[in-house]
């Protein structure tokens, strides 16, 4: 059983507080975050996708800031309300499962990291709401030849639908068996450079004289499919990811010897002589960042093959050979239309249009973003929703996620 709550007959009643603002066909909501005043809706005819505008008080004046990440669809029936002084928390009517919880972030570690990359103040990010969780992504970094590729490939073999590659961008020419799309988004120099400078970018870096980049989209995809993403990203990259909000695992791969990388990355033959002299200087580099206190959390030696394998498995807690791990825990609730939103500490209460709350009802929700975790880049999951009765408990036939 969930807890009772006492409040929540006469939150519902009181209906819009806290902040809460509402507009049905209305065009737009308006959200105060510290000094800041959030307009959101489609009050742009000619967009596709909900727009933001802010209205700075200390400017004294509407601005239109970069928005980050995939943006939600258009809809004019929308409840927005604060959530803490750093993001607002968007409530899609009538939408399905998976695209009615939004949270627009406007001064979280992500969003403060972006508006120091792009050299302006006015950044805010969307992150789609999921419930459930799916585990921390994870990066693997090493150098050139050392087996990262050999290792990922295994496990997305194995456990197909717990593991999604985060596919970067590259300015290096494709390899003979590497797919547009697939291993690469392969790009040309200054497209990639113009999509870093609109803010597209998680992290990016020069490596082996070529430019490489994990789209914030690309971390995405994998989030939106449930799956726990995994970064094959340098060692400037992993140092990116750690500076910024997406909560990952660190992992560096090293060679038993410089000689054995060597013979790898030869035996491979998928470089240039030239190409691989390169490769081997910055391995030395990258075996010394390697070892940078607090960069990585574990470190295996590219040994014998399987018994890396097996270490890395353990380390994710994957002791099962069966793709039956899925440790992403997803619970689909559909809403029903909502008339009034309040908020009491992290609990939402949504109370439907059709609720009759005379009678205990199905129609009102809890909300619960208590265990919240994640945002942008990516999702914001261990989100909670829930139906209760208005005179508290939960409704029969469900459980509360913990
Ligand atoms: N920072 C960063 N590094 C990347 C990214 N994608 C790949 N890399 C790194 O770039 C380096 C070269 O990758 P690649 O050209 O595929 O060669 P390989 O490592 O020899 O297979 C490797 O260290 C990768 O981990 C990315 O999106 N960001
Ligand atoms: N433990 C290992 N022992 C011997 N060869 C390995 C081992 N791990 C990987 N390899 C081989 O080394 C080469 C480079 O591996 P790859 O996965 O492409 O490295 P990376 O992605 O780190 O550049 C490949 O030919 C691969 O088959």
């Amino acid at each position: 059983m969930g807890e009772a709550p006492a409040f929540l007959f006469d939150d519902l009643l009181k209906g819009s507080d806290n902040g809460v603002d509402f507009v049905y066909k209305d065009r737009e909501t308006t959200t105060i975050v510290g000094k800041a005043k959030y307009v959101i809706g489609d009050y742009d005819d000619s967009a596709l996708s909900i727009g933001v505008k802010v209205f700075n008080d200390s400017l004294g004046m509407w601005v239109y800031p970069t928005v980050l990440g995939t943006k939600p669809n258009l809809s004019s029936d929308l409840w927005t309300l604060p959530l803490g002084e750093d993001r607002v928390l968007m409530i899609k009517n009538g939408a399905i499962t998976d695209d009615n919880l939004w949270f627009l972030e406007v001064d979280t570690p992500f969003v403060r990291q972006q508006k120091k990359i792009l050299g302006s103040s006015n950044v805010v990010a969307w992150s789609k709401g999921v419930m459930g969780y799916a585990g921390k992504p994870i990066v693997i970094s090493g150098p050139s030849g050392v087996g990262k590729g050999t290792l990922i490939n295994k496990l997305m073999i194995e456990f197909p639908s717990m593991f999604g590659f985060s596919v970067s961008h590259t300015t290096r020419a494709p390899r003979e068996k590497e797919v547009n799309g697939i291993h690469y988004h392969f790009t040309e120099r200054a497209v990639m450079e113009k999509e870093i400078k609109d803010g597209k970018f998680l992290e990016f870096a020069s490596v082996h004289g070529n430019l490489y980049g994990t789209s914030i989209e690309s971390v995405e995809v994998v989030a939106d499919a449930g799956k726990r993403c995994i970064l094959d990203i340098d060692v400037q990259g992993a140092k990116a990811v750690r500076a910024s909000s997406l909560d990952a695992i660190f992992i560096f791969i090293s060679p038993p010897s410089c000689e054995d990388l060597e013979k790898r990355l030869r035996s491979r033959g998928t470089e240039t002589e030239e190409q691989i002299q390169k490769r081997l200087r910055n391995a030395k580099g990258e075996l010394d960042e390697g070892k940078s206190p607090g960069l990585f959390d574990h470190i295996l030696v590219n040994d014998d093959l399987e018994a890396c394998y097996k270490t890395l498995k353990n380390l994710l807690g994957l002791h099962e050979s069966a793709d039956n791990t899925n440790q992403s825990v997803r619970k689909k609730i559909g809403l029903p239309q909502v008339n009034s939103v309040s908020k009491v500490g992290s609990k939402i209460y949504l109370n439907s249009a059709n609720a009759d709350i005379g009678n205990a009802s199905m129609n009102s929700f809890v909300l619960d973003v208590s265990s919240r975790k994640g945002g942008a880049p990516g999702r914001t999951r261990g989100l909670d929703l829930y139906p209760v009765y208005p005179f508290g408990g939960l409704a029969n036939g469900f459980s509360k996620l913990s």
